[in-house]
């Protein structure tokens, strides 16, 4: 039924630019602490637009730039911050983004990690003068000597070919805070975690309602057909989408007949979809389903359709390469049938509770367009 789904690789990035950013603004992310912020605030490092550049702009401190920015250093140390990442999880990379800081860069930087799911709330933030730096609250973290991600390394400059700085990360426990370090100052423009939510399920009563896909609950995209203006990974963030760039977005997709035709439902006989493949935090056995088109209101998609499947993580391993690049074919089973989808949608599905409970899903839209939430409400099996 329909064309083969196209498998659109860019080889040249690395496979970890795929996951979550847990420590952006809007997964909840806060730097707590930074050693001075003279030219611009260490917030910036965790914002989610691409940083820009404004000639014209100044503030009364020296040039307007889009990152965290510290005075020349010219007493003895070098310049770090803490961040609070929104959701814990394992790392699997970072980019740490020079963009726009090219006379004034961070020559070197290091990042450290700690997982301090027991200390006290950590609230206080830096500010202009770095005077917060001998806090003792922060002196008796040690950050200095929590375990180290990436060595002490040489950073590029933030011109558009250099900017990335690409680190993977093999470390296997869960994270909740960092400490970005630059030698001996200077600017970085984003600082971004790559990685997966992982929560306490031992804590949590079987019984309990959960959105098992939401990024906060460990879920994950591990591929997709097409993302050309928004990644699929969006549609599991916190709350309802901010804007359209909040949201998965394909490109109109060239197939589409010249005449359009529909059938007895109203659905669209169109030859080609896209698809998103998702992981559940857990596996589990949904009974709800929402799925909003928010935002999306000249490039909602025709229609949509869920399916899932239970694969253990070796039987995913057969499937990702880096990422998602075969596909477990039959094994998928239809948990909603294709619907029209063009605001926001709630499905009950009590006859899916005795399917079993599902790992996996494919959300499959058709033809193309824009979805921004994707919720699979639903209990982990007894
Ligand atoms: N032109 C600059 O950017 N100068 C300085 N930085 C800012 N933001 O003013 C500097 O040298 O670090």
């Amino acid at each position: 039924q329909g064309a083969p789904p196209s498998l659109k690789i860019v080889s040249d990035q690395p496979d970890f630019l795929q996951f979550n950013n847990l420590a952006c603004e809007t997964a909840g992310g806060n730097v707590i602490f930074a050693t001075d912020e003279w030219f611009a605030p260490a917030s910036n490092l965790l914002k989610r637009e691409p940083p820009e550049f404004i000639a014209s702009a100044f503030t009364e401190y020296g040039k307007w730039m889009d990152g965290w920015e510290t005075r020349r250093k010219r007493i003895p140390g070098h310049d770090w911050c803490i961040i609070q990442l929104g959701v814990p999880g394992i790392i699997h990379g970072l980019d740490v983004d020079t963009s726009f800081f090219t006379g004034n860069y961070s020559p070197s930087a290091s990042v450290q990690a700690a997982c301090l799911d027991e200390s006290p709330a950590l609230t206080l933030e830096g500010d202009r003068t770095g005077m917060a730096a001998s806090d003792s609250q922060f002196e008796a973290l040690h950050s200095e000597s929590w375990e180290e991600l990436v060595p002490v390394t040489e950073l590029k400059p933030g011109y558009s070919d250099t900017c990335h700085n690409y680190f993977p990360i093999n470390y296997p426990s869960r994270v909740t805070h960092l400490r970005l370090n630059m030698y001996p100052d200077g600017g970085i423009a984003r600082l971004k975690v790559y990685g997966v939510g992982q929560k306490d399920w031992s804590a949590l009563p079987t019984q309990d309602q959960l959105d098992l896909v939401a990024l906060v609950n460990g879920g994950v995209c591990l591929g997709y057909s097409d993302a050309h203006f928004g990644h699929p990974r969006n549609m599991i963030g916190l709350g309802r989408s901010a804007n359209m760039g909040d949201g998965w977005e394909t490109a109109r997709r060239l197939d589409r007949p010249k005449n359009l035709q529909v059938d007895g439902k109203g659905i669209l006989q169109v030859p080609g979809y896209e698809w998103a493949v998702l992981r559940l935090g857990h596996p589990g056995v949904i009974s709800q389903i929402e799925i909003d088109t928010n935002h999306f209101k000249g490039n909602f998609p025709d229609s949509c359709k869920i399916e899932a499947c239970h694969l253990t993580p070796e039987e995913e391993g057969k499937y990702v390469s880096g990422r998602w690049s075969s596909d477990p074919g039959n094994k998928w089973r239809v948990l909603l049938q294709p619907q029209k989808a063009h605001h926001r949608h709630f499905y009950s599905c009590d006859s899916l509770a005795q399917s079993g409970p599902v790992s996996h899903v494919r959300l499959v839209i058709a033809p193309d367009g824009g979805v921004s939430r994707l919720r699979l409400w639903g209990v982990k099996p007894l």
